[in-house]
């Protein structure tokens, strides 16, 4: 992993950051993006602090503005000579904004994917190369208090599943992600005063789901960046999706009610 090159979206806090120090303690060079520059050049301070000032820096970039995405992988690619890695983790849940949920969560994914796969491995010239999409446990089940931001997670596996399965031979770039359950961030807090953090208001909806959170429990982001890195690190997988919980790490299978069908099919 030393010397090779990252670029994390929304990672200002929560689970890009601690995908960014994981990263920067293998010795990985990562481009810190967020949309929020008070916390992203607090978190580069922190973090240039304890790894050096060469090896990290951010960069304001809003993921869902089409140049503004492409003009920072371009950025990278000036002050490090490449990407290797590319995590598309910009997420918000916003059922009231709908458009915009979508728009971060789904669209730009999309579209990172898409640039990954042209600036990194054979198509830019560079050895093998790893975009992992940070989906959710809604990436396969309903979750009732937030449709659309399952909608927007379920795309995001599928399309990760779909783009990853050609993507190692045509571009030697694999394509994963990962589906964590509850993570200790700012996201859970549903928060109405924060405008990107407005899951249902329906209480009805929401009050069971709250007493899920000692069910399930509540993972810190940097138990799920152990998992990250594996999969990073993991050359062989491209097109999965991998879920986790506190108590395991399993891989999904898609589509889920059609195994067989997916078994005969995943190779074409
Ligand atoms: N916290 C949780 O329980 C879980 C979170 N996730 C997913 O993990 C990812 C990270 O979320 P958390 O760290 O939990 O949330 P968080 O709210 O702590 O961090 C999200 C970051 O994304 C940034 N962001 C939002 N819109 C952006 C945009 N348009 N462009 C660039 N950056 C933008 C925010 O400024 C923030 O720094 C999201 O995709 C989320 O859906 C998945 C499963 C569970
Ligand atoms: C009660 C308020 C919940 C606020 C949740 C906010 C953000 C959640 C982000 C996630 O990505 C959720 C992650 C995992 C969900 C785990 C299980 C979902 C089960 C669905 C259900 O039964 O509601």
């Amino acid at each position: 992993m030393e010397g090779k090159v990252a670029v994390i979206t929304g990672a200002a806090k929560g689970l890009g950051r601690a995908f960014a120090e994981i990263l920067l303690r293998e010795g990985v060079k990562v481009c810190l993006c967020d949309i929020n520059t008070e916390n992203g050049r607090r978190t580069e301070k922190m973090l240039q602090e304890k790894y050096s000032n060469d090896r990290v820096f951010f960069m304001k970039c809003d993921a869902t503005v089409d140049t503004e995405l492409e003009s920072t992988l371009n950025h990278v690619i000036e002050r490090y000579g490449g990407i290797d890695i590319l995590c598309n983790n910009a997420g918000i849940i916003n059922e009231m904004d709908w458009k915009k949920t979508v728009a971060v969560n789904l669209s730009a994914v999309i579209h990172g994917t898409l640039l990954g796969l042209r600036y990194m491995g054979k198509a830019a010239g560079r050895p093998h190369g790893v975009i992992i999409n940070i989906a959710s446990v809604p990436g396969a089940v309903p979750m009732s208090y937030g449709p659309v931001y399952t909608a927007s997670k379920q795309g995001v596996v599928g399309f990760t599943h779909s783009v990853g399965f050609l993507s190692p031979n045509l571009n030697d770039v694999c394509v994963n992600c990962l589906c964590p359950t509850f993570v200790n961030a700012d996201i859970l807090k549903c928060d109405e005063s924060a405008p990107d953090f407005v899951c249902s208001r329906d209480a009805q909806l929401v009050e069971p789901s709250r007493k899920m959170f000692d069910e399930v429990g509540i993972m810190g982001p940097e138990e799920v960046a152990e998992s990250f890195l594996e999969l990073v690190m993991n050359e062989s997988l491209s097109g999965a999706g991998f879920l986790i919980t506190r108590a395991s790490k399993s891989l999904l299978r898609m589509p889920l009610e059609l195994p067989e069908l997916f078994d005969k099919y995943s190779s074409l």
